[in-house]
């Protein structure tokens, strides 16, 4: 289920438990702050496990037209050339796109360096404050100018009469990448620089890592409390020849809490208790709702409570702005309500993630509250209503990586799934391994074959859904008829597709209220349903709807494409059909019992042309597909039918 970054959207199945082993991509803090300190210190790296996204993609970019040499090492590491705190290109455009970690340590190392620089990124870039981290460095001397708005990026850098030492003040409490750009930037003065931070220190756990590479890079930040930060005399960066990248902390969380929801044990490997990453600590918050979490070494293994359902908590989120985001989503499966505190950064990160989340998880039918810097959850009363415009993700990697854990509820659609190129390509393959979809039967074939009949028999004697996928094209050509829209208007007949009123119960199909099971089965409105179904626009239209009806424990359901287009991964496959004469004595004794008026001669006309119809059309067309078995049902009766689907069924379980 890998997907590319142009994509509209990913529809995830309901998700009916999780279990399994994750090897996690590598840290992007940890990537992008390694890269930099690398091409910064005397002497060659050797990176292994580094992180393959956009963000790192950024960063790597952004050295090499430094003129730093950096050559690919393996599958996931790089050889750099550090050129001892000396860029050798003084002159250069930088292009960050939205990598927050690249641009503010960039901005401070390059206000140091002594050359002429700018620096932009994508507009959301453009709306990240900066100001804080540009007052700190002019302080010091450096020259910098805003091109565009002040206080934001883009940024143009000139060469400044640059003076560390001393003590510069800069504040805390709106990204702490500020405090470790700074931090990284100083050893390039040579001189003992202290640097005090003003107003709370938002994000600590990434000033520590910031502190924890330094080090690894021969330099030692002295710490005076809890604010005051001293880089001392003769401070240089030292390769420390071979370092590797651990797992990334943020990227677990979301697969412990898979693990947390869907039974379980979920492992991530990469990460443990030795990591230098706050958000390792998004265990801690998982356990306290709940969930039995064992922290390894190097591996973290998360499973459901024992109780089986999560319960709320009330938590100060700072120390894990990135992780707590996954808290939201699991929150809309606990007992009770959740709070994050204490997050006002989430409004400056890619996008405004509090106005952002609480919008989402509304969509989904659960109540949330929001303030300045905090986030409120009810889940849902009713279950998870799953919004068939899908989960929109804002641009933000997060977003649509939080919101996969809704399919607990409901299959769900995340547009613009690309998003999570940022950080994690792989994602939802990712996700797709470690997760059981609800399993579905998948019943195709000509008109009047029996399917019909044979799903719905076997759905009661599984105890699973039943969906009739044809009804939704009748219906759509009914309420055409009605709306007096032709069944030739495609785009008309999508929109009236894509806004039906229709519920379906045991023995029903009901449109607008009114009862309509006889109505769509007259010869008319047949002929109808197989115009309707010839248009992509139709087609796409309802391609969602029909996957809403995926909901645990199964679905059994039939159609012309359920098993190529609609669930293309289900279990179980099956192409039934009979000799034409046969399916047309079959829907002539139909009709009359029906009470219908009937004769044998126009129906086999008519099941012809449908047959010639369905199977011609270009899109969708009624085909048996490879992986499917064949059930031809002429000579069958219909027990003997449904006893064949349920043996092939054992069998593929
Ligand atoms: N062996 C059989 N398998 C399935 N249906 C059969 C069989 N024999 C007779 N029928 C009858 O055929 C008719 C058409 O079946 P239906 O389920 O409506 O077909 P479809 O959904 O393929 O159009 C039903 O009245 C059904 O009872
Ligand atoms: N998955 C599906 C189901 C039905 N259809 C179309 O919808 C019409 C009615 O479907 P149905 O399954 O109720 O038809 P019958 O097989 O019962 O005649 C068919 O003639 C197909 O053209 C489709 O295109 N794709």
């Amino acid at each position: 289920m890998g997907v590319t970054k142009k994509q509209a959207f990913i529809d995830l199945p309901a998700v009916c438990s999780a279990g399994g082993v994750v090897r996690l991509p590598g840290s992007k803090s940890l990537s992008n702050r390694l890269l930099l300190l690398s091409a910064l210190s005397a002497g060659e790296t050797e990176i292994s496990g580094l992180l393959a996204s956009d963000d790192t993609a950024r960063m790597l970019d952004a050295l090499r037209i430094l003129g730093v040499r950096i050559e690919p090492q393996g599958v996931s590491g790089v050889r750099v050339q550090g050129v001892g705190g000396r860029f050798p290109v003084r002159k250069a455009a930088l292009f960050l796109g939205n990598a927050g970690t690249a641009f503010r340590s960039l901005t401070a190392v390059l206000a140091l360096a002594g050359g002429d620089y700018t620096l932009s990124g994508v507009p959301r870039m453009h709306e990240r404050p900066i100001g804080d981290l540009v007052d700190g460095l002019r302080r010091l001397g450096a020259h910098i100018d805003y091109l565009g708005n002040e206080n934001y990026p883009p940024l143009a850098i000139r060469p400044g009469t640059v003076r560390p030492g001393g003590c510069v003040q800069i504040r805390g409490d709106v990204s702490s990448q500020f405090l470790s750009g700074l931090l990284m930037a100083l050893p390039l003065g040579g001189v003992e620089t202290a640097v005090e931070v003003t107003g709370e220190l938002i994000s600590r756990p990434y000033v520590e890592m910031t502190l924890a590479v330094m080090a690894r890079f021969g330099v030692e930040v002295i710490r005076e409390g809890g604010r005051r930060f001293v880089v001392p005399a003769g401070s240089a960066y030292r390769s420390p020849g071979r370092v590797r990248v651990e797992g990334d902390a943020s990227s677990a969380s979301y697969f412990l809490a898979l693990g947390a929801l869907g039974g379980g044990p979920v492992r991530v490997e990469g990460v443990g208790a030795d990591s230098v990453q706050g958000d390792v600590r998004f265990a801690e918050a998982l356990a306290q709702m709940g969930a039995r979490i064992d922290v390894g070494d190097r591996a973290i293994t998360a499973r459901a409570p024992a109780s089986g359902r999560l319960h709320g908590i009330d938590l100060d989120a700072n120390a894990i702005p990135d992780a707590a985001m996954t808290l939201a989503t699991t929150a809309l499966f606990a007992e009770g309500e959740t709070t994050l505190r204490n997050i006002a950064s989430w409004r400056v990160k890619e996008t405004d993630r509090i106005a952002a989340m609480a919008a989402e998880l509304k969509k989904l039918g659960a109540t949330v509250d929001a303030g300045a810097d905090w986030l409120r959850i009810h889940p849902p009363s009713g279950g998870l209503s799953s919004p068939p415009e899908g989960v929109d993700t804002y641009e933000d990697h997060r977003m649509a990586m939080c919101f996969s854990l809704a399919a607990f509820g409901a299959p769900v659609r995340i547009n613009d799934p690309g998003c999570v190129a940022k950080t994690f390509p792989d994602y939802f393959a990712r996700f797709a391994e470690v997760t059981q979809a609800v399993p579905v039967i998948a019943i195709d074939g000509p008109s009047a074959s029996g399917k019909g009949t044979v799903a719905a028999r076997v759905a009661t004697a599984l105890g699973w859904h039943y969906l009739d996928s044809g009804a939704l094209y009748r219906l759509t050509a009914l309420a055409a008829q009605r709306a007096g829209v032709t069944w030739d208007d495609e785009q008309a007949l999508a929109v009236i597709a894509a806004r039906l009123n229709v519920r379906f119960d045991s023995d029903s199909v009901w449109l607008a209220g009114e009862p309509v099971s006889a109505a769509i089965r007259s010869e008319v409105i047949s002929a109808g349903a197989s115009q309707v179904a010839a248009w992509p626009a139709v087609r796409a239209a309802l391609l969602f709807r029909q996957r809403l009806f995926r909901r645990a424990p199964g679905l059994v359901t039939d159609g012309r494409d359920m098993g190529s287009v609609v669930f293309p991964d289900a279990q179980t496959k099956i192409f039934l059909t009979a000799r034409v004469e046969v399916r047309a004595q079959r829907r002539y004794q139909q009709l009359r019992e029906n009470g219908m008026s009937a004769s044998i001669q126009p129906i086999l006309q008519d099941l012809r042309e449908r047959d010639e119809r369905d199977s011609q059309r270009p899109v969708a067309p009624l085909r048996q597909s490879e992986e499917a078995c064949l059930l031809d049902t002429s000579d069958l009766t219909i027990e003997q039918a449904v006893e064949k689907v349920l043996a092939w069924h054992g069998e593929a379980v």
